[in-house]
Formats: structure tokens, sequence, C-alpha cells
């Protein structure tokens, strides 16, 4: 099979230099100019500095070069795929979509595998995710990911496509579970990096971690997800990563905040649209979800961290 890339930032990169190490590879950029710096350069200077492309990978912006693969990942920005998908209906309605991203779409609360069936229902969806940054995917450090996708058969076929010499896939059906994992995650890095930035410890940190984990299982579970895929890479695995690395924009937006101090508003910071997103799903299900809760309050200064804190401590004991 063949594989394009639709998305050049920094991890639609690092994928597609993994796998240029198996075969040719498509990289589609949305900038006719930065596809042709890219494709003469041998580098995406802009997002993922330092990587030499392989010879196997050709940056396009012409879809049709998407259009003639038959298996597409998608890697763009959680908030950004509907559009991504619309843009391209003629070129990407009937492929094999890999969604990358994470996060949960804030006017509909949709992950992206949901996304995609709705706006291209004739495309067969599959989402890739897990702990993995693009720099050390790029860079050829061992990685293990989820595939997630729900068609037995097509999940066990892209497993075999998409593993790479240094990408190991574990596969699942359970494309809820997967996309929630991933999506939550990133509320809970926020929220521990706040608590870092603020000097609050590595002890509330552990706890943030413990209690978020608690509220990723209670809304996976009650929208039908498997307690298992949590447990997963795409779930506890990418939350341990996230929540401890300042590699990850999500807990460097988090230090920001618990430090007082402003954040390039033109990072991808997938946590902020998806807190909100998954706050609103949590009222409409009657789901307790406090940490949650305050990161939407945190990420739209209505609420300091003094008073977060305060309000966790505060809740009633309980069982664990
Ligand atoms: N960077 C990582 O380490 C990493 C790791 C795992 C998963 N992810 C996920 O991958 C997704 C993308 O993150 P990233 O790090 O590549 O972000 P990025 O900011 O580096 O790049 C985003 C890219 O998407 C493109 N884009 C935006 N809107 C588009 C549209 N409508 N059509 C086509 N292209 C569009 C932008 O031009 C840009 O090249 C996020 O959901 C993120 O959570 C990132
Ligand atoms: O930089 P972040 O916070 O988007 O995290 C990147 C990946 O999702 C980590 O698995």
């Amino acid at each position: 099979m063949s594989v394009a890339v639709l998305g050049s930032g920094a991890f639609g990169t690092a994928l597609a230099v993994s796998l240029a190490g198996k075969g040719p590879v498509t990289l589609w950029a949305r900038s006719a100019e930065q596809a042709e710096l890219m494709q003469t350069g041998r580098e995406n200077a802009l997002r993922l500095p330092g990587v030499r492309l392989p010879d196997s990978l050709r940056v396009t912006a012409d879809i049709a070069d998407v259009q003639a693969c038959e298996t597409v990942l998608l890697a763009v920005p959680m908030q950004k795929l509907r559009q991504a998908l619309a843009d391209h209906t003629e070129a990407l309605g009937r492929h094999v979509l890999v969604a990358c991203c994470k996060g949960i779409e804030l006017k509909t609360g949709m992950g992206p595998v949901s996304i995609i069936s709705e706006v291209l229902p004739d495309a067969r969806p599959a989402l890739l995710t897990g702990p993995s940054f693009a720099q050390d995917i790029a860079r050829g450090l061992p990685t293990a990911l989820t595939l997630a996708c729900a068609e037995a058969d097509l999940s066990a076929a892209l497993q075999e496509e998409l593993t790479t010499a240094n990408l190991r896939l574990y596969r699942t059906t359970d494309t809820i579970g997967a996309e929630l994992g991933g999506a939550l995650k990133n509320v809970m890095a926020i929220a521990c990096g706040a608590v870092i930035g603020a000097g609050l410890g590595e002890s509330a940190r552990a706890a943030l971690m413990t209690r978020g984990y608690a509220e990723m299982q209670r809304m996976a579970l009650a929208l039908g997800a498997q307690a298992e895929t949590l447990a997963g890479l795409s779930g506890f695995g990418d939350l341990a990563l996230t929540c401890t690395s300042e590699l990850s924009r999500n807990y460097r937006l988090g230090l920001a905040l618990g430090r007082g101090e402003s954040f390039d508003p033109s990072i991808t910071v997938e946590g902020v649209a998806t807190a909100h997103a998954v706050n609103a799903k949590a009222l409409e299900l009657g789901l307790d979800m406090p940490i949650t809760r305050c990161v939407t309050g945190l990420v739209d200064h209505s609420l300091t961290l003094n008073d977060a804190m305060a309000q966790l401590l505060a809740r009633p004991l309980k069982e664990e």
C-alpha cells in the first residue's frame, strides 16, 4: 500500500520521516511555498528543524499526489480536522484515513474518528495515538503507539503498514477509548505543568496524575470505552509522558500558567479547547471531573491557581 501524510507540522513530518525508511512517502503541505522549501531544502525548518528529510520522502502541495495513495495519515490540529476533510472531500472520500490528532472538537464534542465518519461517510477511519514526541520519532528513537480501528482486518493491515524500524504499533478496535485517552491526557498535562510551575511539588503532580487518570476513566467508561484501552499506551502511557516532560507543549503551557508567564499563542496546545469540550460533556453526562473543571478555569483565566488548589483540596472526602 502507498502512504501519504496530510499536514506538514512537527508530527506529520516526523511520521513521514520514519515511514520513509520503509519506502516512498508523500508529505502534503497546505502552502506551496512551504512544500517547495522543504522539498528542495530537505528540512522542515519551521516545525522540525535539524532533521534531514530522507530521499524517499516527497513533499508536495498538490492534493492529487495524496489522492493517488491508498492510506492517508491526517496530522493536523484537532480543531482543524473537520475543515481539512471538507476541503478535500473528492481526494479523500474513499480512502483509509488515519487521524493522528489528539483532542475533542469544541463545537460538537466529537473525536477525530467520529468526525471522519460524519464528514466522509465512505472513508475508512482509524486513529494513531500514544506517547510520542515528534522529535523522538524523527531521530529514530524507539516509540510504541496504539493503532485503533473498528474494522479488525483493516486494523491488522494498518498495523503492518505503519510499523517501522523505530515505531512499534499495538492495535485495538476500541476507537472511543483511544480517542479519549489521547484527548484527556493533554488536559491533565496542563494541570501538572501548572502545579510544577507554581512550585507545588512532585507529590501534588503524582496526585493530579492519579486522580486525573480516574477522571479519564470515568468519562471514557461512560462513553463506552474499554478500561484496558485507558490502561494502555493511548491512555496511561501518554499521560505518563505528557505530564512529566518539558517537550510537551501542553505541559509547558501549564508551567507558564503556574509561573504567571505568557505563552506563544501560535503554538499548538490541544488541551485548551479539549478541556472546554470535555467540561461541557461532563456537565451533560452528570460526571464529576473536578481537575478538568479547574483546568478550564485556569486556561481562560477565570480561576487562579490558588483558588483551583483550594477547590480541589476542599472537596468532600471519599473512597479512592
Ligand atoms: N508534535 C508532537 O510531538 C505530536 C505527537 C503526537 C501527536 N501529535 C498530534 O498531532 C497533531 C498535530 O500536531 P503537530 O505537532 O504536528 O502541530 P504543528 O503545530 O507542528 O503543525 C500543525 C500543521 O497542521 C497544518 N494545518 C493546520 N490547519 C490545516 C488545514 N486545515 N489543512 C491542512 N493542514 C493544516 C499546519 O499548517 C501545520 O503544518 C496534534 O493533534 C497533536 O496532538 C503531535
Ligand atoms: O506537545 P504535546 O503536549 O502536544 O504532546 C505531544 C504528544 O501528544 C505526546 O504524546
